[in-house]
C-alpha cells in the first residue's frame, strides 16, 4: 500500500473508532454494570467464544500499577520464551499501543485488519436491542480477537475500569489473576471506601483460580479477603521485590513503587508457568534468587510516560541538560505523591548525562554542576478529578524532599475523548476556566506556605508580561498557557534566555497531557 493510502485507511480505522465514544460523560453515576451482559453477545456475534475459553489470560485489576505489573509480566514471560499478548490502557499517543504483541505495538496493517473484522461484524450483526459496544468494550474486543487470531501463548489483560463490570472481565477463566494497589480513584463510578473500590476490583476473582495481591491498607484487604473465600481463590499477599535479586541491576521502570509492581509480577508469572505445566522455569519457592529470564525481563520492561526523563532535543551539546522534562501521567492523590518524591530524588541527584566525549564532559562539569537549577511543574487534571486533594499532595510531597517549584504552568488537553489517534484536530473554541481553577488553587497554597527561605532569584519576573499571546494569564508563580505547545516554546525561550539556570520540569497530573508532552518533544 502507498503511504497515502496507508495513512487514509487508518486514518478511517480511527475515525469509526471515535464513532464508538458515547458523550455520556465518565462521571455519571452509573455503575450498574450498564448491561454488562452484552459483552458476551458481541463475543457471540464476533465467534470468539471458544478462542476466549482457551486463552491462557492474567487478569490484572487495581487503582494503581496495572500497567506496570503488566508491562513486567509481559517482559518476563516474553523473556522466558513465550509468545505474549498484552492490552493495556489508556494509550498516551496511539491507540495500538495498547496492543501488544512479543512486547511490540501492534503494526498499522494488521491493527487495521483485525479492526475492520470485528468493526463490521458488529455493525452487521448489532441492532435496536443491542446496540454496537462502547469505546472500551470495543477495544477489548478488539484484543480478544488480536490475542487469538494471532495465537499467543498468553494473553496479559489490565482492566479498564474497576473489575466486575469491565469488558475484560468477560474471561471467564483466567489462569491467575492479580490486584495491584488500591486507593482512591474514579470514586464517582466505583464507591467512596476503600473497602467498595476493593469489592470492585475483586470481581475479577474466579471461582479457585489462584490470587495475587500487594499490601493494602486493612480496609481493602479485609474485602478482598472476604471476596476470595467467597470463591475458593487462594489469596497471596506479596511483599515488593527485594532490589538484590536484580544482580546489581535496576528494574526497567523507575521508581520505588515499582518493586512492588515488579513482586507481583513475579508472582503473577511464577503462578502462571506453574499452572501451565511449566514449572522448570517458575520463581516458586526460594526467595533467595530469581531466574535469569525473570531479570531479564525485569531490567529491560519500559512503559512510556512513567517517570520517564526527557532532556529536550532543541539544545545543543552545550545546552544539553538545560532543558529537562520529568513525565510522569501520575493523576490520583497517592501516585502524585510518588511521583513527587520522585521527581525530587531525581531532580536533587541530577547529573547530566552527556552523550558527548567524556573529556568535553570533565572540561565542562563544573560549570554544569555550579549551574542554578529551577524546578517548573507543567500540569493538568481531568475535571473529574479534585486538585484541591491533587496539588496540595504533590506540593507537599516535593516539598518534604526538598524541592520548590519556582512556578507552575497550566494548560488544557489538546482533546480528551477524542484522541484516538496521532492526528487528532485540538478543538476550535476552548474554555480556561479550570486552568484558572487551577492557578488559583496553586496561588492559595504558595502564598499560605510562603517562608522566608526562598532565596533564588527570580529567573522570569519579567518575561511573563511580554508574552500576552502566548500566556492567558499569569500570576506571580504560575500561568495559563492556551495550549501546551505555547507553554513548552515559552519554556525553551525562557532556557534560551537564562542560559546560566538549568529548568527542570515535571510533567505531571494527566497521561494525556503526557502523552502530548512527548509528541511533542520527542519528535
Ligand atoms: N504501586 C504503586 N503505588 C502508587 N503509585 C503507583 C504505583 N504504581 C504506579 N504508580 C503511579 O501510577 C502511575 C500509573 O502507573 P500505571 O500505568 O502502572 O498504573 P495504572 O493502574 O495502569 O494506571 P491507569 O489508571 O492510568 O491505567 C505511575 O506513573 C506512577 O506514578
Ligand atoms: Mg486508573
Ligand atoms: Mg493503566
Amino acid at each position: 500500500m502507498a503511504e497515502d493510502s496507508k495513512a487514509t485507511a487508518y486514518q478511517e480505522a480511527m475515525d469509526a473508532l471515535s464513532s464508538l465514544i458515547t458523550k455520556r460523560s465518565r462521571a455519571d453515576k452509573s455503575n450498574n454494570g450498564d448491561r454488562f451482559e452484552l459483552i458476551f453477545d458481541y463475543i457471540k456475534m464476533l465467534d470468539l467464544e471458544e478462542s476466549i475459553s482457551k486463552m491462557k489470560v492474567i487478569h490484572v485489576a487495581g487503582t494503581k500499577g496495572k500497567g506496570s505489573t503488566c508491562t513486567f509480566t509481559e517482559s518476563i514471560l516474553r523473556n522466558c520464551g513465550f509468545h505474549t499478548g498484552l492490552f493495556t490502557s489508556p494509550h498516551l499517543i496511539d491507540v495500538r499501543e495498547r496492543f501488544r504483541l512479543n512486547g511490540v505495538e501492534i503494526c498499522e496493517e494488521k491493527y487495521i485488519s483485525y479492526f475492520w473484522w470485528c468493526f463490521d461484524r458488529l455493525k452487521e450483526k448489532t441492532n435496536e436491542d443491542i446496540p454496537m459496544p462502547s469505546y472500551f468494550r470495543f477495544l477489548a474486543l478488539l484484543a480478544f480477537k488480536i490475542f487469538s487470531a494471532e495465537q499467543v501463548d498468553v494473553a496479559i489483560l489490565e482492566v479498564g475500569l474497576g473489575g466486575k463490570y469491565d469488558a475484560t472481565n468477560a474471561v471467564e477463566a483466567p489462569v491467575v489473576c492479580g490486584i495491584s494497589s488500591l486507593g482512591y480513584d474514579h470514586m464517582e463510578i466505583l464507591g467512596n471506601t476503600l473497602g467498595e473500590i476493593a469489592g470492585e476490583k475483586a470481581g475479577i476473582f474466579k471461582h479457585g483460580v489462584p490470587a495475587f495481591t500487594v499490601p493494602q491498607p486493612d480496609e481493602a484487604m479485609n474485602v478482598l479477603k472476604e471476596k476470595a473465600s467467597q470463591l475458593d481463590v487462594p489469596l497471596q499477599v506479596i511483599p515488593p521485590l527485594n532490589a538484590n535479586l536484580l544482580n546489581g541491576l535496576k528494574l526497567g521502570l523507575e521508581g520505588e513503587h515499582q518493586y512492588v509492581n515488579a513482586g507481583l509480577a513475579v508472582a503473577l508469572c511464577s503462578s502462571w508457568l506453574q499452572r501451565t505445566g511449566r514449572p522448570e522455569v517458575a520463581h516458586l519457592e526460594q526467595t533467595d534468587s530469581l531466574p535469569e529470564q525473570f531479570i531479564k525481563g525485569l531490567t529491560t520492561a519500559s512503559l512510556q510516560g512513567r517517570a520517564q526523563i526527557v532532556p529536550d532535543r532543541c539544545f545543543d551539546a552545550d545546552n544539553y541538560g538545560d532543558l529537562v522534562f520529568y513525565l510522569d501521567g501520575a493523576h490520583s492523590p497517592e501516585s502524585l505523591e510518588v511521583c513527587g518524591k520522585w521527581f525530587s530524588q531525581q531532580v536533587l541527584s541530577y547529573q547530566p548525562q552527556d552523550k558527548s566525549s567524556h573529556e568535553f564532559v570533565s572540561k565542562h562539569l563544573n560549570e554544569r554542576v555550579r549551574k542554578q537549577t529551577t524546578q517548573i511543574l507543567l500540569f493538568n487534571c481531568m475535571s473529574v478529578r479534585d486538585p484541591q486533594v491533587l496539588l496540595p499532595r504533590l506540593m507537599e510531597s516535593c516539598a518534604n524532599h526538598g524541592v520548590r517549584f519556582k512556578k507552575a504552568l497550566f494548560v488544557p488537553n489538546t482533546s480528551v475523548y477524542f484522541k484516538v489517534g496521532p492526528h487528532s484536530v485540538p478543538p476550535t473554541e476552548v474554555d480556561f476556566s479550570w486552568q484558572f481553577a487551577l492557578q488559583k488553587i496553586w496561588e492559595n497554597i504558595m502564598h499560605s506556605n510562603k517562608g522566608g527561605d526562598d532565596k533564588t532569584t527570580d529567573v522570569f519576573s519579567e518575561d511573563l508580561k511580554d508574552d500576552s499571546e502566548m500566556c492567558v494569564r499569569s500570576g506571580e508563580t504560575s500561568a495559563v498557557f492556551s495550549s501546551l505547545p505555547l507553554a513548552i516554546k515559552w519554556l525553551r525561550d525562557t532556557v534560551q534566555q537564562n542560559r546560566s539556570v538549568r529548568f527542570q520540569v515535571l510533567v505531571t497530573g494527566s497521561l494525556h497531557l503526557v502523552g502530548d508532552a512527548l509528541k511533542l518533544i520527542k519528535k
